[in-house]
């Protein structure tokens, strides 16, 4: 399949922008916490500073979900949960496949999280012959002969691919031709799909580069602050150090609207 995009346009056609949807989840994850230690409300600064935004940007966020909070009190917790899960399509149990189960699909199948997140593993699925019948995180591998009855059978949208990066794009052909419409790919390659198919791409190669990168601004900076006050250079350059002269804000550090995140359109 070589056709077609990778990209939606910036804004969804609910009129929530695509920056906005891609933090909700660190919303979520913040608000989740809270709710597990029984806080009914909290103010935007405190949750801003808990999800790393700005709390300008989470307020002009939430104005989008018609979330106001009150003034004085803040946000009710467990209403927001409620209404970003709603949002994020999460009060729904979502079944997933995993694809290529060698050290990182089992890791993924591995990982508790998917489920507390209403994310249901409904199948794993290698190419190895002498995998299949074999649990991974106690469920039995099916070989990929299968794939196309496994997500039809279990109404499955949403595959994740663990392949190695030659066999993606034939395994997301596969998937997309038996009704999957949205992939999470971990193999480094750029998958090219039909219109109406997101695809999310995760490489954490590239995030270590990003570091690296700031790593060595930070250095730099560090040197050149150095040089203008008159001080020699130490004999090694420690990177810790270095890092701890030009830290950066929780609200520039990370975030969809700022830097690249670890999860990025493909
Ligand atoms: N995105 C990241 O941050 C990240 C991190 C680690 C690995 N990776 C990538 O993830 C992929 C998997 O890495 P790994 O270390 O688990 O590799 P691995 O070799 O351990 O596992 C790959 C598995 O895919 C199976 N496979 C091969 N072709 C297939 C096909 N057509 N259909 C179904 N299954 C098939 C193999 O039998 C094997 O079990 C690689 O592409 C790797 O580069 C990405």
């Amino acid at each position: 399949m070589a056709t077609g995009r990778t990209h939606r346009p910036a804004t969804r056609s609910r009129g929530i922008p695509e920056a906005t949807v891609a933090r909700l989840p660190l919303y979520l994850r913040a608000l989740t916490a809270l709710s597990e230690r029984s806080v009914p409300t909290v103010s935007s600064e405190e949750l801003a500073a808990a999800a790393g935004v700005n709390s300008a940007k989470l307020r002009k966020d939430f104005s989008y979900l018609g979330s106001y909070g009150t003034r004085g009190v803040g946000y009710d917790v467990e209403y927001l949960v409620y209404q970003i899960s709603r949002e994020l399509g999460l009060t729904q149990d979502w079944p997933v496949v995993i694809v290529g189960i060698g050290n990182l699909g089992a890791a993924l199948a591995n990982y508790g999280g998917f489920a507390s997140r209403g994310f249901r593993v409904a199948a794993l699925i290698d190419a190895d012959p002498s995998m299949a019948g074999k649990p991974v995180a106690g469920i039995p591998v099916q070989h990929s002969d299968e794939l196309e009855t496994i997500v039809r059978e279990n109404g499955v949208h949403i595959g994740v691919i663990a392949t190695p990066a030659g066999a993606a794009q034939e395994v997301c052909d596969r998937l997309v031709a038996a009704g999957v419409t949205s992939i999470l790919n971990f193999a480094p390659t750029v998958l090219s799909v039909p219109d109406g198919v997101d695809v999310r791409k995760v490489d954490l190669s590239i995030e270590l580069q990003i570091l690296a990168f700031h790593e060595q601004r930070k250095a730099g900076e560090e040197a050149a602050a150095r040089t203008a006050a008159g001080v020699p250079a130490p004999a090694a350059t420690d990177a810790t150090t270095a890092a701890d002269g030009a830290k950066r804000t929780s609200a520039t550090d990370q975030g969809p609207d700022g830097d690249v995140p670890a999860v990025m359109p493909a």
